[in-house]
Parts: C-alpha cells; sequence; structure tokens
C-alpha cells in the first residue's frame, strides 16, 4: 500500500526542519513541487528530499533578495544593533567581572535568579519588528543567564498582537533542561523556577514577593491592568473548585481589573495520566475586553512555530508533551515525601537514586513515584540497580570478577563470569533490552555499592546508542541532548546551496567520489588528494601534518588577526592583541550539491557517531568523561563538538553573567581567523555546548597528550566562519580509555573569556602550573 500522503507531507517537513525551515516556509515550496511532479512524491523524497532542500532554498534566497532590494538593506541577517538596544534598556548592571571557576560538580547549571523576574523584564522589551520578536524565545537564554535583578519600566507599543499570550516552559527558562536536571533543581530545594509560565506579551507587573521561595499563587496588577500569576499553586485563588493541583498562571487581557472581570474560566491544556496534577490556563474575562480564548491548537502551532525560529529543532508536539512531563513531575516531586518514608523502598538504594525516583526492591524497578497504581511512570532508559554492586575501576586494574543476571536473578547466557572489560561491552549492547543487573562474584571490601546507567543518554538521536555509567553516584549532567549545532542568535549562519560555487563542489559526480581515477573538486581543499582512505579513516599522512600543526605551532607557526574577536569580545579596555591561532588543515566533504551518493567515501562525519561510546565518572576529578567501548584505530572519526553556535561576545556575555557557574570548555571555530581581515561579531563564531550539546561535551582536556585530534572540517558552510569540528584519533586507543584532547589552553592567560580550570589531567607534561 502507498504511504500516505499525509505521513509523507510530515516527513517532508521534518527533513528540511534538520536545516532549519519551518513547516511555514516549505509549504509552499512543497505544493508546487507536488504540482510540477504531477504528485510523483518519488521525485521529492529522492537522495533525502534533495530536491525540496535546494527549492527551498532558493524560495528562501529569492525572498531575500527582494526583501533587501525593498529595503535596500544589503545584510542578509539582522545587524546587531538590534540586541545592543535590547542591552542598553533597562537597569542591567555593567558586565560583572568574570569569576567563572570551575567547581567540582559536572556541567550542571548552578541555580539562578527567579526566572519570574526576568520573564518580566523580557516582555517589557519593545519589539518593533517581527523579526525581533521572533527572537525573544532565544533571548530568554541569555537573559536568564544576566541574573538581571531590576525590569525596564518602559512601555511596550501597542500591536494588533498584543493580547497574544506567551508560554514559557522550563526550557526557556533557563536553557535547556533534562528531566532529571529538573528532579536535580528540586532536590536542591529550588522551587522559585523551572515552571512553565503564561504571560501577556504586554506589560506585565513585576512583584517583588514573587521572588521569594514558595510564594504560591502571588499576584500583582500593572497601572496598564495586566496581571499575572506565577508558580504552582495548590491554592489557586481564582478556582478553588476543582480538583488536584493546577498549574499556574492567570492570564488577564490588559484592559481592566481583577475587580472589573466579569468571569472566570480555566482551560485544561495537559494532565498527569491519572489526572492528580493538570497545567491549565485560567483566564478571566472582562466586559471591555476583546479577548476570544483561542483554541489550543491554535496556541500549540503558534508556540511551535515559535521554537522553530528561535531553536530551530522542535518536535511536533513538544510543548504539549512538555507540558505532560512537567505535570508528572510535578506529581513525582509533591508524593516524593512518601517515597522516602516507605519501608518498601529497604536496601538503602534509595539515597543513591535522583530526587523523585524510587527503587522497588520487590519489581527490581525504578519508579518515579512511590506507588506504581497511581500514575508513576518507568524511567525506561535505566537499569535497574541493585547493591552490593562493585565500582568499576575507573582504570587500570580491570579484574573485577562480575556476572549479570536479569531482574529474576538469572544469570544472562553468555556473560557467566567476565572481566569488567567485557561486561562493559555487554551493557552496551542492545540486546540487554535495558534489563541489565550487575552483581560481583564477591563483594569487595572498600568498593562502593551501586552503579546505575542509563542506555542511550541521546535518546535515539544518534545513529548508536550512547550509555552513562554513574560508579560513582555522581549527579547526572544537565544539558540537552542535541545531534546537530544549532544557532544562538547572533550567529551569521547560512546553509545555502547558491554560497558552494561550482568548482567547489563535484556535481557531475556520481557514486563513490573516492573510487574514481582523478580526485574530484572536493578533494580541492586537501592538496587535491582526499583526506580519508576507503575504509572511512584519516589518511596517515594527511593526519600527521594535522598532528604536527597542532602539536608543534613553534614548527608551524601562528597566524595573528588584524584585530583579533577574541580580545574584541572582551569588550573593556584590558582587550590586547591578538595571541595568535594555530594554523589547521580544513577537510571539505561533498555534500548536497555534490553529485556523489551519500555512500561515498568522501562524507565521513556528516553520517554521525559509528562507534560505541560511554560516558562515565572520571576517578581523578575532572568530572565526567568519555570512552569508547571497543578498540579504535588510529585515524576513526570519533564524534563532532556540537553546541550552540555563539558569538564570541555572546560568549562573553554568558560566561560574564553565570559566574560561578560550570561551562563546558567551549570550541572558538577560529581555525581562518587569521587569514582573514577583520570579522564581523557575527562571523567570529565559537560553539558553546553547556546547556545544548552533544556528547563530545564529555571529552577532557589532557595536555600535550590527548589520543584525540579536532580537525575543522566545511561540509555546508564555504566562507569557513562556521565549520564543523570533527575528532579523529591520533593513536590505536584501547577499549574503555579515557578519550581526551587537548583544549590548547593556556593556563597563564588569566584573561582569556573561559578562566581554565585547574588541570588533573595526570600528562608528565601538564602545562598547568598553577601560577
Ligand atoms: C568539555 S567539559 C568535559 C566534561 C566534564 N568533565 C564534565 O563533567 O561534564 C570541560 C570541563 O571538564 C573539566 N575538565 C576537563 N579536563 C580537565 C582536566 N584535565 N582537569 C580538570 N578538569 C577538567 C573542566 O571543568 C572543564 O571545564
Amino acid at each position: 500500500m502507498a504511504p500516505n500522503p499525509k505521513s509523507r507531507v510530515t516527513k517532508a517537513f521534518e527533513a528540511m526542519k534538520v536545516f532549519g525551515y519551518s513547516e511555514t516556509v516549505v509549504k509552499p515550496v512543497l505544493r508546487n513541487l507536488l504540482n510540477l511532479y504531477n504528485k510523483n512524491w518519488k521525485l521529492i523524497e529522492d537522495e533525502n528530499y534533495s530536491v525540496l532542500l535546494e527549492s527551498t532554498i532558493d524560495s528562501e534566497e529569492s525572498k531575500e533578495k527582494q526583501k533587501s532590494s525593498l529595503e535596500d538593506e544589503p545584510e542578509e541577517n539582522e545587524p546587531p544593533l538590534k540586541r545592543s538596544r535590547l542591552y542598553s534598556q533597562g537597569n542591567h548592571s555593567s558586565p560583572a567581572k568574570h569569576n567563572a571557576g570551575p567547581s567540582a560538580d559536572a556541567c550542571t547549571s548552578e541555580l539562578q535568579p527567579s526566572s519570574k523576574q526576568k520573564m518580566a523584564e523580557i516582555t517589557t522589551e519593545s519589539y518593533e519588528t517581527q523579526d525581533a520578536e521572533l527572537k525573544r524565545l532565544s533571548l530568554l537564554n541569555h537573559y536568564q543567564r544576566k541574573g538581571k535583578k531590576q525590569i525596564s519600566s518602559e512601555a511596550s507599543p501597542v500591536s494588533e498582537e498584543d493580547n497574544e499570550i506567551v508560554l514559557l516552559s522550563d526550557d526557556d527558562m533557563r536553557g535547556p533542561c533534562t528531566l532529571s536536571s529538573h528532579l536535580e533543581l528540586k532536590k536542591r530545594g529550588d522551587t522559585s523556577r523551572s515552571y512553565p509560565a503564561v504571560i501577556p506579551k504586554r506589560r506585565l507587573a513585576y512583584n517583588s514577593s514573587l521572588e521569594e521561595p514558595n510564594v504560591m499563587g502571588s499576584t500583582d496588577v500593572s497601572n496598564e491592568g495586566a496581571l499575572v500569576q506565577y508558580g504552582f499553586s495548590d491554592a489557586i485563588p481564582l478556582s478553588d473548585n476543582l480538583p488536584g493541583f493546577d498549574v499556574p498562571l492567570a492570564i488577564f487581557p490588559s484592559e481592566g481589573t481583577e475587580e472589573d472581570a466579569t468571569n472566570s474560566s480555566r482551560l485544561i491544556i495537559a494532565s498527569s495520566p491519572n489526572g492528580e496534577v493538570k497545567v491549565s490556563f485560567v483566564y478571566k474575562t472582562y466586559s471591555s475586553s476583546d479577548f476570544c480564548p483561542p483554541s489550543l491548537d491554535a496556541v500549540f502551532k503558534r508556540m511551535e512555530e515559535k521554537y522553530m525560529k528561535s531553536y530551530r529543532f522542535s518536535q511536533p508536539g513538544f510543548l504539549l508533551s512538555l507540558m505532560e512531563n512537567l505535570c508528572k513531575c510535578y506529581l513525582t516531586v509533591g508524593t516524593k515525601a512518601k517515597a522516602v518514608n516507605e519501608p518498601s523502598a529497604g536496601i538503602g538504594s534509595q539515597k543513591l537514586h535522583p530526587v523523585g525516583v524510587r527503587y522497588d526492591a520487590t519489581n527490581h524497578e525504578l519508579h518515579f513515584a512511590p506507588d506504581t497504581s497511581n500514575g508513576s511512570f518507568k524511567l525506561s532508559n535505566f537499569i535497574k540497580i541493585l547493591p552490593q554492586i562493585p565500582t568499576f575501576p575507573a582504570s587500570g586494574n580491570r579484574d573485577i570478577m562480575c556476572y549479570m543476571v536479569d531482574f529474576n536473578g538469572t544469570r544472562i547466557n553468555g556473560a557467566e563470569k567476565d572481566n569488567t572489560n567485557k561486561l562493559l561491552k555487554l551493557l552496551a549492547s542492545s540486546t540487554m533490552n535495558n534489563s541489565v543487573l550487575v552483581q560481583s562474584e564477591h563483594s569487595s571490601p572498600g568498593l562502593r555499592n551501586s552503579v546505575y546507567y542509563i542506555e542511550d543518554i541521546a535518546n535515539g538521536q544518534e545513529e548508536h546508542k550512547i550509555s552513562l555509567i554513574n560508579e560513582f553516584s555522581h549527579v547526572l549532567p544537565v544539558f540537552k541532548y542535541i545531534p546537530k549545532s544549532v544557532i544562538f542568535q547572533n550567529a551569521y549562519v547560512k546553509f545555502l546551496l547558491a554560497r558552494i560555487s561550482d568548482d567547489s563542489c563535484c556535481s557531475n559526480c556520481s557514486g563513490d567520489c573516492l573510487s574514481q581515477d582523478i580526485p574530484c573538486a572536493c578533494a580541492g581543499e586537501t592538496g587535491g588528494e582526499f583526506a580519508y582512505t576507503s575504509g572511512g579513516l584519516l589518511k596517515e599522512k594527511f593526519l600527521e601534518s594535522c598532528i604536527s600543526m597542532s602539536c608543534e605551532p613553534q614548527k608551524h607557526g601562528l597566524v595573528y588577526c588584524q584585530d583579533c574577536p577574541l580580545e574584541r569580545s572582551k569588550n573593556n579596555s584590558v582587550s590586547g592583541l591578538c595571541k595568535g591561532h594555530l594554523v589547521r588543515k580544513f577537510i571539505k566533504e561533498c555534500w548536497h550539491k555534490c553529485g556523489c551518493s551519500r555512500g561515498c567515501g568522501n562524507r565521513v562525519i556528516q553520517r554521525g557517531i559509528a562507534v560505541p561510546l560511554q560516558v562515565f565518572m572520571t576517578a581523578d576529578g575532572k568530572g565526567w568523561g568519555l570512552r569508547a567501548l571497543e578498540d579504535l584505530p588510529r585515524g576513526a572519526f570519533v564524534c563532532e563538538y556540537v553546541g550552540e553556535i555563539v558569538t564570541n561576545t555572546e560568549l562573553y556575555e554568558r560566561n560574564t553573567q553565570t559566574a560561578g557557574e560550570r561551562h563546558t570548555y567551549p570550541v572558538l571555530l577560529d581555525a581562518d581567523w587569521g587569514s582573514e581581515g577583520v570579522l564581523k561579531d557575527e562571523e567570529a563564531l565559537c560553539l558553546d555546548a553547556t546547556y545544548y550539546g552533544n556528547i563530545a561535551r564529555f571529552i577532557n582536556h589532557r595536555c600535550y597528550e590527548g589520543n584525540l585530534i579536532e580537525i575543522p572540517v566545511e561540509v555546508e558552510t564555504p566562507d569557513h566562519h562556521y565549520y564543523h569540528v570533527a575528532f579523529f584519533t591520533m593513536r590505536k586507543v584501547n577499549a574503555l580509555e579515557e578519550l581526551t584532547w587537548d583544549y590548547g589552553i593556556d593556563f597563564t592567560d588569566h584573561s582569556h573569556p573561559v578562566k581554565a580550570f585547574k588541570c588533573c589531567c595526570g600528562s608528565k607534561s601538564c602545562r598547568d602550573t598553577g601560577l
């Protein structure tokens, strides 16, 4: 049976979403193509929708051309001025002195000032153009990190959209958040944040009493009458007749005051499985108001469009599922006290799990609530843990004899008795079906007795599962896993096929470029020879020269910028001369404009992670680390560094404004800085994986002796302002050996935007002298 056209349309939209094109943009293009091809879907779906992608790009380009000719505006991107204007509003203080030192906690965001004040301050900004409005959700991330205490009192201009509501999720308020991070925040007793809120776009009142934790249902009326309630409440003043809890929010149109309200209504938008917790909008109508409650579908659609435009990776139904998860979490946390007191929690495992997760000793399962009959749900990607489990040594001795049993205590075939190495491989294998219990044959004195394991921290977003094993009962890292980098706000990154000139792609090729007698144009970047072997490894000669350039800069020299973006980003009087950047070799991979197939050997990193990896807690104070579960040959691609693409100025601001918070070490995309003239701020980019990132955010630093090397790879953008940072092995790496790279930190440069950590790399040539 032919696939139904609706699902084909959805798939086409999803395929384009990857490239940052929203449904709204793609819809007319798709319609045209279907007309053109007489509804022959195959032609559109071929080669992973390349026709659709090209047409969408073309259509966007022509729109932009039209726009710029109308506006006589040469820049495609909004100038950075817009944001500066926003910055200059309100009473924000000058950048705090940077003191973002690392802490022993893994990359866990520290708590930040109440989100409420920032909701208020953000909504009081003036949005003069639709574009600025569309960027607002991205801005939230920024603002919530700024920790501004005051709000601007400047009134927003009234527009047709003034009755529009904006729903801010947990993610909006402090950047990405995993369920575990939510729990972690709860564990630390932070009840003042991480809830969604609905706010009218127009002026909001900000009541300082809301800053206090646990203030429930506080309200305030601004002088224009917008009234907002924040926070979870078990005593919602507007409607105490409904059972259960209601989450937060009353929305009032901006005319009238509470007293004028003639009627109040409630719209339930999500609920926990058994209805114990609900998220609802509570709104009042006024005789003078022209507010007419929209349908939920329309609101979600609107919100998802906004997400798409700001962060470009929203899933369909994302907001609703976010709301549902919120209900579940609320239920979990609310019932936590009961769980802890339950005698059946027994065996002391409770304290080892994140708050709200209960170990059910009878059924050997982890639950999010004390009673499975009461709407709790199973964390399906956690394996179950039992006591008396030896900790796996993080390195060195791997001789502890372990065996695996299933939850009935039956030993798993083929794993009768084994050493840790093999055990971990077994753990990683998908045949284990999430249900693995690890026990030592003899519990050894001095060994801790619990581990936990997440089968796939990438949640299925990578080709291979990426496990996490926590041998030290450490808190889980807080970040949002993304398989591809996302543009934050000001970074200028455009994937336009038209920008790739015909002579820097191979449109006449077919099949596998590596198998052709004469290397195609894509090998030009690497001196007329491809960088990869047909087995997908780096060629010896290429790898050798990359290693030499990276490890012996004195031999190859550094390049110096005329006006170094890194120094400029410091935005203060101490910014100085460029300290130099390593000269690097680029790889150029074939891409959409090339005629070769997707299996072409010159497409390696774009196919994603191909080796089994695992996150683990290092034993030597570096926090989480990454290792491979099988031996890797020299020259193998491991993963790319994925994060938010931010400008250096944005990075600097992030670092100064979240002083004291732990950051992953950002990667500068500076491979071509020295060879260009003066770069604009939006062209000098870096990757920050603190809040959004992939597995590479766990790779620790090792002075000189790292086993990985980072190589710039050009895929979609020919200008080298943005490129991929791909990690390859510099030598053979053994299974379970920690993967490390040399971040290139100068530990003596105290003016660097990212404060260096105290290095525990253990290398004999460690550069951190403590000075
Ligand atoms: C990219 S993250 C690596 C993952 C990190 N260990 C974690 O727990 O999430 C970089 C951070 O890890 C820590 N780190 C990395 N290498 C280190 C080293 N050699 N010594 C001490 N800390 C290190 C630092 O705090 C650094 O900012």
